[in-house]
């Protein structure tokens, strides 16, 4: 049964929430293996570009490649660790805070193709992080009698959609007069068991917007967020789990028209939120929620609103980290790169691209918004074997294919990374 979202409790100021928690926050990166495509790609092959290093090694003598970058993580899991192992690690100590009335929130946050919705959704044989809360969630309701609802949305070129709903109807987000922000009209499901989950949320996963790109074969083209809401006698928590759209470099994507433009709003947005992090993290006067509809709609998971005393927060990233938690960067004296091979000035192509849809309405238009459908996951792990070009991992070697900032080549890793803001009680 859908229900409308309630209002939320009245928010804290930024300044509360400085008073009330510090921050701080945990990164934790996941590496992928290379996927069989890659392995018999004609080109070069995969190129291993990541090592980890011990906390007292020295970044300085790892210069086997003419620029390394070395960040610091709170956690590295590899290609050998299984998602549940990322899940006891990482996410199941934010559950017992949800059932205090908390907010926590998990990103996964990575280049195109890098393994995103599978860390979050899994496969039928290794169920990821959603499924694996939820199941947790789920049993400790048992006990305790608690009740959880589950809101399903998409924020797609900076709308919100409702993937709970059959026509996956947009929803307002509006401010009230105190200034929180409400998603008017977002349903809300009871869930009581495992495989009621598994069937409503199958049914969102087909309503989101994906599509084929030059790096991915089924590209998540929206953010994806599912959001627990997990009432316990009187307290209600919210557990965000967000599947975010990936980041693009569009000098490899090769996207024209409506990819080009969904990814200039994906990698608008996943900036502002990095802006957001960056300035929560920094105890910043001026948090800006407002840059972006993802930030805004997240403010009460990401600082906005805190109980007093206890709220966790996670957010995975890498670039984020890259901004937010890197210690060292090491740049080696011969390390000075040109910037990219083949430039392109992908704010023209995209401005052409706008004029001559205006002139020609070619565009598939559908209830007012673009609909880049082309082609839909049969179930949570149906997605197909993607193209991303084989590159690899936390001390990062440039071996020449991922010149220029930390920044890009993070983006060209296969990786995830979290941040989690933990309250000091
Ligand atoms: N740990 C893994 N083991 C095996 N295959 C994986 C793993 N991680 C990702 N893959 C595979 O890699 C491909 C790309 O992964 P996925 O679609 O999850 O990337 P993504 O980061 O969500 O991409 P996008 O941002 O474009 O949506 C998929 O075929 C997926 O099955």
């Amino acid at each position: 049964m859908a229900t409308p979202t309630p209002t939320p409790r009245s928010l804290p100021t930024s300044k509360q929430i400085r008073s009330n928690s510090t921050s701080h926050v945990r990164v934790v990166v996941r590496v992928r293996p290379f996927l069989p495509s890659e392995l018999e790609s004609k080109d070069k092959g995969p190129v291993p570009c990541i090592s980890v290093l011990n906390a007292d090694s020295d970044p300085g003598r790892e210069k086997k490649s003419p620029r390394n970058e070395c960040y610091k993580l709170d956690s590295f899991f590899s290609q050998e660790n299984g998602l549940d192992s990322i899940f006891h690690g990482e996410v199941s100590n934010l559950i017992s805070g949800v059932f205090k009335g908390s907010n926590a929130t998990v990103f996964a946050y990575g280049a195109t193709g890098s393994g995103k919705t599978y860390t979050m959704q899994g496969t039928d044989r290794q169920p990821g992080l959603i499924p694996l809360s939820m199941s947790r969630i789920l049993s400790s309701c048992e006990s305790s009698g608690s009740s959880i609802e589950i809101a399903y949305y998409e924020v797609y070129l900076d709308r919100c959609y409702d993937l709970l709903e059959p026509k996956a109807k947009e929803v307002m987000v509006l401010e009230d007069k105190d200034g929180q922000v409400q998603m008017k009209g977002l349903s809300r499901v009871t869930v009581r068991s495992m495989p009621e989950f598994s069937q409503i949320f199958a049914s969102g996963v087909q309503r989101r917007k994906i599509a084929h790109t030059g790096l991915n074969d089924v590209s998540s083209r929206s953010h994806g967020v599912l959001s627990i809401i997990v009432s316990s006698g009187g307290a209600v928590g919210k557990l965000n789990l967000i599947d975010l759209a990936g980041n693009e470099d569009n000098r490899r994507t090769g996207n024209e028209g409506i990819r080009l433009l969904e990814s200039a709003k994906i990698n608008q947005s996943l900036f502002a939120l990095s802006n957001v992090i960056y300035a929560l993290n920094n105890n910043e006067p001026r948090i800006p929620y407002r840059e972006s509809k993802l930030t805004r709609i997240l403010q009460d998971s990401l600082g906005g609103r805190a109980n007093p005393m206890s709220y966790h927060e996670a957010v995975h990233t890498v670039s984020l980290a890259a901004r937010s938690r890197h210690i060292a960067n090491y740049v080696g004296p011969d390390a000075k790169q040109e910037t990219p091979r083949v430039k392109v000035d992908m704010e023209a192509k995209l401005r052409a691209w706008l004029e001559s849809k205006s002139k020609s309405k070619s565009v598939q238009v559908k209830n007012g918004h673009f609909s880049p459908i082309s082609g839909r996951t049969a179930s949570l792990s149906a997605k197909k074997p993607g193209s991303a070009r084989p590159t690899s991992r936390v001390m990062i070697k440039d071996h020449g294919f991922a010149k220029g900032s930390g920044y890009r080549l993070l983006q060209a890793a296969d990786t995830h990374a979290w941040y989690c803001f933990f309250p000091r009680l």
